[in-house]
C-alpha cells in the first residue's frame, strides 16, 4: 500500500515536498488556504530545482483540502506552516489525528517539535529540517533554488519517506541529534532577516561584504550562546559552523573564490522571511533571532545585534518596511 502523507500548510515547502513525495509514489493530501487550492486547481502543481528537475502533477491528481475535518487518515503528517501557526494547527489536528500517525515538523526554528508534542501527546512527533530554499513562482510552480537535504529524526518510520524523496533526487538524511541540526540551521537562518530587509535576492545580497558582515555579527552572538549551552553543531555548509563569521567577513573577491558553494544559489531565490514581508504577514523573526536572545539570556549573555535586527523586522511588519543597504544595516545593528 502506498505511504499516505498529509501536508499541513501547503505553501512553498509544503507544495514542493508534497509534490516530490507524490512523484516518489506516496499518496499525498495537501491542507492549505482556498487561494492555493484555486491556484493548483487552475494550473496543476509543478516543481523544479537547480539541477534540472522538472515534474508536473495535473490538477486532477492534486488532492487538496481546506478544512482539517476533511483530511483523510494518514501514516505521516508533515507540518509546513510558519512557526507562528504551529500551535493553532496542532490544536486543530489534535481531535483528528490517530495514534498511529507520525507527525513531522519540517520548519525552521528550534521549538516547533516541542509545541507539537505538547498539543499531540499521544502521537509520535519528530523534528525535521529542510536545508534548501523554495520560491513560489505563481501558477502552481515551486522552484528549489539551492541544494540541500531533508533531515528527520532517525526512527524506523522515516525509512519509506527517504525512499520516496529519492525518486525526485531530494537528498534525505535520518539524523540522531536533531537539536544540533536545528541550531546549526538556525545559525544559517540568521540571514533571513538581513535578506528580507535588503530587498535583494539571496545571491546578490550574500555577494556583498557589508551584508555578510552583518550576518557574521549575528552568528558570533549566536555561537557564543550555543557554545555556552554546550549544543554541538553540524556542518551544513562547505564551511564549518564556527568558521562562518570569519569566512563571511572576507573581501568579496576572496569570498567568491573560497566560498563558491555558498553562492550556488538561483539568482531569483529569496529567504522565506522576504516572502512574509512581501505578503504583509508576520515573520518568523521571534523564532530565529528571538531564540538566540533567549539562549543568550539563559546563559548570562547578551545578543544586542540580534535584538536590534529583530526590532527592525518588527517595524517592517508594522508598516515601516523599506530596503536597507548593507552599510546602513551594519551601522544600525552594530552601534554600541
Ligand atoms: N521557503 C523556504 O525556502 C524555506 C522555508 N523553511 C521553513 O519552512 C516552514 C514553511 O515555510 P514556507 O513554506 O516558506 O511557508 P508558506 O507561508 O509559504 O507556507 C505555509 C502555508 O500554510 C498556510 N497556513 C497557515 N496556517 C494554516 C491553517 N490553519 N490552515 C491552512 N493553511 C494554513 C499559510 O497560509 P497563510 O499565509 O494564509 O497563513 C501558507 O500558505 C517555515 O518554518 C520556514 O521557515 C525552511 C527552509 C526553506
Ligand atoms: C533555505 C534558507 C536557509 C534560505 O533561503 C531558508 O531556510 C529560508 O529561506 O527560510
Amino acid at each position: 500500500m502506498a505511504l499516505r502523507i498529509g501536508i499541513v500548510g501547503a505553501g512553498s515547502i509544503g507544495c514542493y515536498i508534497g509534490a516530490a513525495l507524490q512523484m516518489g509514489g506516496a499518496e499525498v493530501c495537501f491542507l492549505g488556504r482556498p487561494r492555493m487550492a484555486k491556484e493548483l486547481a487552475e494550473c496543476g502543481l509543478h516543481i523544479s530545482d537547480l539541477r534540472g528537475l522538472k515534474h508536473s502533477i495535473d490538477a486532477q491528481h492534486v488532492r487538496f483540502y481546506t478544512e482539517f475535518s476533511a483530511l483523510p487518515e494518514q501514516d505521516i503528517v508533515i507540518i509546513t506552516v510558519k512557526s507562528g501557526d504551529t500551535a493553532s494547527v496542532a490544536e486543530q489536528l489534535a481531535p483528528l489525528i490517530s495514534t498511529n500517525t507520525t507527525v513531522i515538523s519540517l520548519q525552521n526554528g528550534v521549538a516547533n517539535a516541542t509545541i507539537l508534542r505538547q498539543a499531540l501527546p499521544s502521537s509520535k512527533v519528530l523534528a525535521g529540517m529542510i536545508a534548501f530554499n523554495v520560491l513560489q513562482m505563481g501558477e502552481g510552480r515551486f522552484h528549489a533554488g539551492t541544494d540541500g537535504a531533508v533531515m528527520v529524526e532517525a526512527v524506523a518510520e522515516v525509512t519509506e519517506l527517504g525512499a520516496a524523496l529519492a525518486v525526485s533526487g531530494t537528498p534525505f538524511e535520518a539524523q540522531a541529534d536533531m537539536r544540533s541540526v536545528l541550531w546549526s540551521k538556525l545559525l544559517l537562518n540568521l540571514n533571513n532577516p538581513i535578506n528580507a530587509l535588503s530587498g535583494l535576492p539571496l545571491k546578490a545580497e550574500l555577494s556583498q561584504r557589508a551584508y555578510r558582515r552583518c550576518l557574521g555579527l549575528l552568528q558570533r552572538e549566536a555561537l557564543a550562546a550555543i557554545t555556552a549551552a554546550e549544543i554541538p553543531l553540524q556542518r551544513l555548509t562547505a564551511v564549518p559552523a564556527s568558521m562562518l563569521p570569519f569566512i563571511l567577513a572576507l573581501p568579496d573577491f576572496l569570498f567568491t573564490r573560497l566560498a563558491q558553494p555558498m553562492l550556488a544559489i538561483d539568482p531569483m531565490a529569496r529567504s522565506s522571511m522576504w516572502e512574509d514581508l512581501e505578503r504583509g504577514r508576520k515573520t518568523e523573526v521571534e523564532w530565529l533571532n528571538g531564540e538566540v536572545l533567549s539562549l543568550a539570556f539563559d546563559h548570562g549573555l547578551t545578543a544586542p545585534a540580534n535584538a536590534r535586527l529583530k526590532a527592525l523586522v518588527h517595524s517592517a511588519e508594522e508598516g515601516g518596511r523599506r530596503d536597507y543597504s548593507g552599510a546602513e544595516l551594519w551601522t544600525l545593528i552594530s552601534k554600541a
